[in-house]
């Protein structure tokens, strides 16, 4: 298996895999482009025109996408003890893991709504209002979750801080006015740590220039 990811220098769903491979050691080739434009190659393996998308060059007809499901993949296909479990060890926190997931992916997609609608000719203050409350709430809950915890779950690092982590350094990019860590130390200190790893300083977020108009 020789596998192809294709991945955009912002995206935090993209860092999410780009940390679970470099953390269980599985590598990969990565291809840096910007989806939104009309060069981009994500269509031709992805019906929903999203990335990340994780393929086994030598299987194209199998593309596997939305990072949520990546990372499930990526766990079945690469198992503890032979690669480094990213899930907890009881069913129970697996599900808290997948729920902290929930809540980082769900600021992800409030943060790219409110990207776009700032983009429009005339931003619905509304809409955008509605968005930065679902983050607010997002983050809150995450602060209550990572209290003074090294790891979200059972004291290793896991699949929640990987999601958690990834949200966090997203919105240290592309959302620098959020006073999140000045709001909730605990959880800087939490991100601070997280960055500090192999996975998270190899794969640290950047801007995108979008060619083509989106909105
Ligand atoms: N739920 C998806 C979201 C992925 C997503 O929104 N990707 C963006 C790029 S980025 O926001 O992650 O940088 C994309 O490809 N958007 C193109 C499109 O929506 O047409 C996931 O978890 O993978």
């Amino acid at each position: 298996m020789v596998l192809k990811l294709i991945s955009a220098t912002p995206s935090p769903y993209a860092r999410k895999v780009r940390i679970a491979l470099h953390e269980k050691g599985i590598p990969f080739e990565l291809v840096t482009e910007v989806p939104w434009d009309n060069t981009t190659e994500t269509p031709q393996h992805n019906p929903l025109e999203k990335l990340p998308v994780l393929f086994d060059t030598e299987d194209l007809d199998n593309a596997v996408y939305e990072s949520h499901f990546i990372l499930d993949w990526i766990e079945y296909k690469y198992p503890s003890p032979e690669y480094l479990g990213l899930m907890p060890e009881t069913k129970e926190n697996e599900l808290f893991a997948k729920k902290v997931q929930v809540i980082a992916d769900g600021i992800c997609d409030a943060c790219v709504l409110m990207f776009f609608e700032k983009q429009r000719s005339s931003p619905s203050q509304e809409w955008t209002s509605r968005q930065r409350r679902k983050v607010d709430g997002g983050l809150n809950q995450l602060a209550a979750w990572a209290a003074d915890r090294e790891f979200l779950v059972e004291d290793k690092f896991t699949l929640a801080d990987i999601a958690a982590g990834s949200v966090l350094g997203y919105l240290r990019v592309r959302f620098q006015d959020h006073p999140w860590q000045q709001d909730y130390p605990n959880l800087k200190q939490y991100s601070d740590r997280l960055e500090a790893r192999e996975s998270f300083k190899t794969t640290v977020p950047t801007p995108q220039t979008i060619k083509d108009r989106i909105v």
